[in-house]
């Protein structure tokens, strides 16, 4: 049995990831050591039984002893121990949820029901780093992963719905809070079926416009609000979540410069909105020819388990196709699918998916079980 260091376990995307590996019996396969960046010596998490004592998560040469380490712990962890572990002669396989390396040229992003090839091909090659994708890219590439494997899709745009949790537990936390506080100051005119409207939509208002809503975390108001950037400004006019659109979904196809194919053109615009942990986007693809919607449902269906066709219904739609309906689930929904008025060509879709599971903890999880040799 492989020792497997386990490093930001009790994290928001770590913790998903530990419940999806004792879901799956994948503490069976291996020997966790499990690391804290804040808690050497303390007590393992009451379930792994057997595990000793949480290690120094910046030990290097705790670290080295490990084959294999996956962390969940974020890009500041990785940016300051994983060139130390190299350097230190280290030449184990590191799985990592993290952004920070993922565009290295010694590193793949994981996502194995659709670049599974791509990730036994660096395995023989002898490549040791593997990183989970930004989630927004990952969900969508599960959805449509039919469409990229025919080769149909000429270009796309994907105009996005994210989720608070894509910024982190405190993101949740501070949404939260925030729709409480604006409900707390009319719960009074709600109360009372006779109050006007507009008295209750000035009220609240006010309270968004306050300084005092907590806004730490996302800078302005997310309750009742929406925000049309996400991540860095490149400077350019692209936020960094929009630029990750096109260069990771190429990468993890394995096209566009270094791999000998021209990239496919994918671009829009990212938002953050008010709902907890799926992020939904809303498609436009320029196919490269005419085909009829039944075949392209068929090949979506057929590409992996987990995308789902959503008849374009109004029921269908509303019932299956929300946030609340995936949270929790590694169903990708796709739907609204049809011909768009430019031409036989052009095809809408909106998707669905947990940001926490194919967006974070699931690729990570598979590719820890792709590294031992049992999936
Ligand atoms: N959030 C997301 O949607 C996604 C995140 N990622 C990546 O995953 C990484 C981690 O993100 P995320 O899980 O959101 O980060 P969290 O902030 O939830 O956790 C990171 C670390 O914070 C420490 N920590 C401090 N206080 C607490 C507490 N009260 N509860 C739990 N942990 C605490 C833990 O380290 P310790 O135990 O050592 O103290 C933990 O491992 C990031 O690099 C991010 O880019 C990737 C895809 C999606
Ligand atoms: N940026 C994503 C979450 C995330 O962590 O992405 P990445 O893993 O690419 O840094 C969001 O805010 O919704």
């Amino acid at each position: 049995m492989k020792a497997v260091g386990l490093v930001g376990w009790r994290g928001m995307v770590g913790s998903v990831l530990m419940q999806r590996m004792r879901d799956e019996n994948d503490f069976a396969l291996i020997e966790p050591v499990f690391f804290s960046t804040s808690n050497a010596g303390g007590a393992a998490p009451w379930w792994a039984q057997g595990a000793g004592p949480l290690q120094n998560a910046f030990d290097i040469e705790a670290l080295k002893k490990l084959p294999i380490i996956v962390t969940a712990q974020g890009g500041d962890y990785t940016s300051e121990v994983y060139p130390k572990l190299r350097a230190a002669g280290w030449d184990g396989i590191w799985i990592d949820a993290a952004s920070t390396l993922r565009m290295k040229d010694d590193a793949i992003i994981v996502l194995d029901p659709v670049n599974r090839h791509v990730i036994d091909e660096a395995l023989k090659k002898g490549v040791k780093n593997y990183i989970g994708g930004n989630c927004t890219v990952s969900c969508m590439l599960m959805g449509l992963g039919g469409l990229f494997e025919h080769g149909l899709i000429d270009w796309m745009t994907s105009m996005t719905y994210q989720a608070a949790s894509g910024g982190g537990a405190q993101h949740m936390r501070e949404l939260l809070t925030q729709f409480g506080l604006l409900n707390a100051t009319v719960s009074g005119l709600l109360a009372d079926p006779a109050s006007a409207i507009l008295e209750i939509d000035r009220t609240v208002l006010a309270k968004q416009q306050d300084a005092s809503l907590p806004q730490e975390h996302f800078g302005v108001p997310l309750a009742g609000n929406l925000i049309p950037w996400i991540d860095k400004d490149l400077g350019n006019g692209i936020s960094r979540e929009e630029w990750k659109g096109g260069a990771e979904t190429n990468k993890i196809l394995g096209r566009g410069e270094g791999f000998g194919s021209s990239p496919i053109p994918i671009d829009g615009l990212c938002v953050r909105i008010g709902a907890m942990r799926c992020h939904s986007q809303a498609l436009t693809i320029k196919l490269k020819k005419d085909v009829p919607l039944d075949e392209i449902e068929g090949m979506l269906r057929e590409n992996n388990q987990w995308a789902k066709v959503v008849p374009n219904t109004r029921e269908a739609s509303m019932e299956s196709l929300t946030p609340v309906a995936v949270t929790g689930t590694l169903d990708i929904p796709v739907g609204r699918m049809r011909k768009l008025a430019m031409g036989p060509e052009y095809l809408s879709a909106f998707t669905v998916g947990d940001q926490l599971l194919w967006g974070a903890a699931e690729p990570l999880r598979r590719m820890l079980r792709i590294a031992l040799g049992e999936l």
